[in-house]
């Protein structure tokens, strides 16, 4: 295809010195990316309690940032890196846009001054492949300068209607491609939807029930729909068939833990792996809806045991089951026994 890389050239390192890419995304817990603003102190002091507590830990450089601390945030994040210990925690950064006046910058000290601790950077606003390509490059010469031996690897937010209509090629375009998430903020503004919440639904956004025949004048119910939806399920094909990671984004009513939630699990039902986190009382919820539900996964294992080879069908509690059941099955298991390894109350819940 024109602008790709041969197949053969595809894994070559983009600078000479550069590490290899990875051939494969590792697969490590991140039920909730955590957002925080490295340019407020107060925050910053709060991050060594918080890494124990969460599976990535992100500075954010972008929006949420005001443009007079944009130096100031580059630099708490450099701090962060270098004075923390992360543990089994994921570090990452969000840098700004690649169109604005500050995104060199924050590619040259995440990649110069925080490189060893960083494991991805997210990069927003991403519209199509030569975004990538242009990232790809330059973190693969930042790379070799820094002299390091580990590829950081590269998140997408899809925050415009041309980036969801190129989602395929931008998850495709390089190597270092970690994941997606969903930019419902942006996106909305972008495709010119008319609500003003970060993410969620809308009370507008429904359907109606027919009016009953007997009774015209009666009520009619309502559904709430979910505005979202068909984004987040192109975004899941994409990341599939690419070998990477779906993520839904930010839930901005934070007092609204119960719809906040809701959003989450229809997010993880979907196949997402994970959501953001914007507030302390969010890292919790994510932690419950991404993690399979000890009944689930109690569930999965009988069938995974009553079906042995896991060909055929079979009845179990008056249902059928057959090879493909035991592969959901064993999708639930899996998620189930990776998050044990990292967290001993899980472990004990699922007894796996
Ligand atoms: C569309 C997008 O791009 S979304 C991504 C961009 N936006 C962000 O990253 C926002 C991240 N979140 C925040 O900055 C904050 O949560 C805010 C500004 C929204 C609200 O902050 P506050 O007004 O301080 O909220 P609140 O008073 O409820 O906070 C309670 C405590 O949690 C702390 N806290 C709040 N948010 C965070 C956070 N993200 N990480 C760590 N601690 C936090 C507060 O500092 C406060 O601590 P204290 O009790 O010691 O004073
Ligand atoms: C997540 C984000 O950046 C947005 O919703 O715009
Ligand atoms: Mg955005």
């Amino acid at each position: 295809m024109i602008g790709m890389r041969p197949p053969k050239d595809f894994f070559r390192p983009l600078a000479v010195g550069a590490p290899e890419p990875l051939r494969e995304i590792p697969v490590r817990p991140s039920r909730m990316i955590h957002f925080f603003p490295p340019s407020v102190d107060k925050m910053v002091a709060k991050v060594p309690d918080i890494i124990p507590t969460v599976d990535v830990l992100l500075a954010n450089l972008e929006d949420g940032v005001p443009a007079t601390d944009k130096d100031a945030a580059r630099a708490g994040m450099v701090r962060v890196a270098q004075d923390n210990d992360f543990g089994e925690t994921q570090f990452w950064t969000r840098i700004n846009s690649l169109d604005s006046p500050w995104c060199l910058d924050d590619l040259t000290a995440a990649v110069l001054e925080a490189g060893e601790a960083l494991d991805v950077i997210m990069v927003p606003k991403v519209e199509g492949p030569e975004d990538i390509h242009y990232v790809d490059r330059l973190l693969a010469q930042l790379e070799a300068k820094a002299g390091l031996d580990t590829p950081l690897q590269v998140h997408a937010i899809l925050e415009t209607a041309r980036g969801v209509a190129n989602v395929e090629e931008i998850c495709g375009a390089s190597p270092r491609m970690q994941g997606l998430s969903l930019g419902p903020a942006d996106l909305a503004a972008n495709r010119r939807m008319k609500t003003t919440r970060v993410g969620g639904g809308h009370p507008g956004y429904l359907v109606r029930s027919d009016p009953d025949a007997d009774n015209p004048e009666a009520a009619r119910a309502t559904f709430q729909q979910d505005l979202w939806h068909y984004t987040i399920a192109r975004m899941v094909d994409a990341c599939v068939t690419h070998g990477i990671l779906p993520f839904y984004g930010p839930f901005g009513d934070i007092k609204d833990t119960q719809a906040c939630e809701d959003q989450f699990r229809n997010a993880y039902l979907l196949g997402c792996v994970g959501a953001w986190s914007l507030h302390p009382v969010q890292i919790g919820i994510a932690k419950t809806v991404f993690s399979p539900d000890p009944a689930d996964v109690a569930h999965a294992k009988r069938v995974v045991d009553a079906m042995g080879d896991g060909t055929g069908a079979i009845m179990l509690d008056g249902k059928m089951e057959d090879d493909a059941s035991v592969k959901q099955c064993r999708v639930v298991l899996e998620l189930a026994r990776e998050l044990s390894a990292r967290d001993p109350e899980l472990a004990e819940a699922y007894d796996l």
